[in-house]
């Protein structure tokens, strides 16, 4: 029987995301990339590849035939909603077919017929505008995933460096309230287990990243260093994961400083997302993590303004397809 392909959401039809799928189909050999069966538009997608002129073959196919057309085309699970959109003009009229997509992943996963899911990106206010309740991909397959949902922890992860926002689509506002030691010690135990079972890290170590400027100066610039993370930090490393912090976060990512762990744990969005899109843009994966199948997706979202051009760079797509293999392998959990 063909192995299990990774099953590839179609994410925003506005955005690169359909371009990015022809251009990883087309390195599949020189990048060594396992088979993976797009769940999408079809006739978008072989419109798209005629308008960029990319030689890209598209072929209905199953999970279970993908294997054996992606060495010829590109194999697509037809969705049954409409999902197609003018690039760079999202249209909420599309988000039925990109939540489908989503789903449909998830369910070949539990099914058995897909090993991993590997998401495009969406755009999250188009979604929103048609009425989705969830933050974003993280916390709907958290909710796909089983009913009371786990935790889902956000790790982007490059060769050279992992973050992972322990709050994440929220308002800068409203961090410290959400900011709880319970959340911070159950985040970094997901990550501790995972880096050893998933990525085979032998012994993970982790920085967590103060919140405030010099982690608090002592209480004297902010409380929740010393009240909030610090006693998280104990509580970790009396569970006998290799922790340390509340380190200052202007100091936690030079070069020199990413050599002393394997992820940090930041505190809110763009203190973990800013350091690792600049240092590694077109190299870091969305992966997450706490949930009992495989999530991998790009780093970066759905560049409406450069959608349809011909010009989105694939390799963030292609280093999360390749992760998800990976992480897939015969062996692991
Ligand atoms: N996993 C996901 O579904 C994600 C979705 N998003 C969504 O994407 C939308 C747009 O977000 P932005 O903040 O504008 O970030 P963005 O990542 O879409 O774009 C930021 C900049 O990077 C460039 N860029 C992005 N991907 C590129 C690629 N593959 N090749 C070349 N250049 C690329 C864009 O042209 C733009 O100049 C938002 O609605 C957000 O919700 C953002 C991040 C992840
Ligand atoms: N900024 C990261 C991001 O938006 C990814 O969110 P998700 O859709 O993977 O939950």
């Amino acid at each position: 029987m063909s192995p299990a392909p990774l099953a590839l959401t179609g994410g925003d039809p506005a955005g690169v995301g359909p371009e990015l799928a022809l251009k990883a189909w087309v390195a599949r050999g020189a990048a060594g990339l396992p088979p993976f069966i797009a769940i999408a538009d079809a006739r978008m997608l072989r419109d798209l590849a005629r308008t960029l002129g990319l030689d890209v073959p598209v072929e209905e196919a199953m999970p279970e035939t993908a294997a054996g057309v992606f060495a010829r085309a590109l194999p697509v699970l037809p969705l049954g909603l409409p999902h197609a959109a003018r690039p760079g003009n999202p249209d909420p009229a599309t988000a039925a077919g990109t939540i489908r997509s989503i789903e449909t992943a998830v369910a070949l996963v539990q099914a058995g017929r897909a090993r991993a899911v590997v998401t495009n990106p969406i755009a999250k206010h188009v979604l929103y505008e048609a009425g989705f309740l969830h933050p974003g991909h993280t916390e709907f397959l958290a909710a796909l995933a089983g009913d009371p949902p786990p935790l889902p922890v956000m790790m982007l992860w490059s060769e050279g460096l992992a973050v992972v926002p322990v709050t994440v689509h929220i308002p800068l506002s409203e961090v410290p309230r959400a900011l709880t030691e319970d959340l911070i010690v159950e985040t970094g135990r997901i990550v501790a287990r995972e880096l050893q079972t998933r990525f085979r890290v032998a012994n993970p170590r982790l920085a967590l990243a103060g919140l405030n400027p010099h982690a608090g100066e002592n209480g004297t610039m902010g409380q929740e260093d010393d009240a909030v993370i610090r006693p998280a930090v104990e509580r970790l490393l009396a569970e006998g994961i290799a922790v340390r912090g509340p380190v200052p976060a202007d100091t936690l990512f030079h070069a020199r400083a990413r050599a002393t762990y394997d992820a940090v744990l930041a505190m809110y969005h763009d203190q973990a997302l800013i350091p690792i899109k600049t240092i590694a843009f077109d190299e870091a994966v969305n992966v997450t993590l706490g949930l009992p199948f495989v999530r991998t997706s790009p780093d970066h979202g759905t560049a409406f303004d450069i959608a349809g051009q011909g010009i989105a760079r694939p390799d963030s797509l292609i280093a999360a397809l390749r992760l998800a293999g990976r992480l897939t392998e015969p062996g692991l959990p």
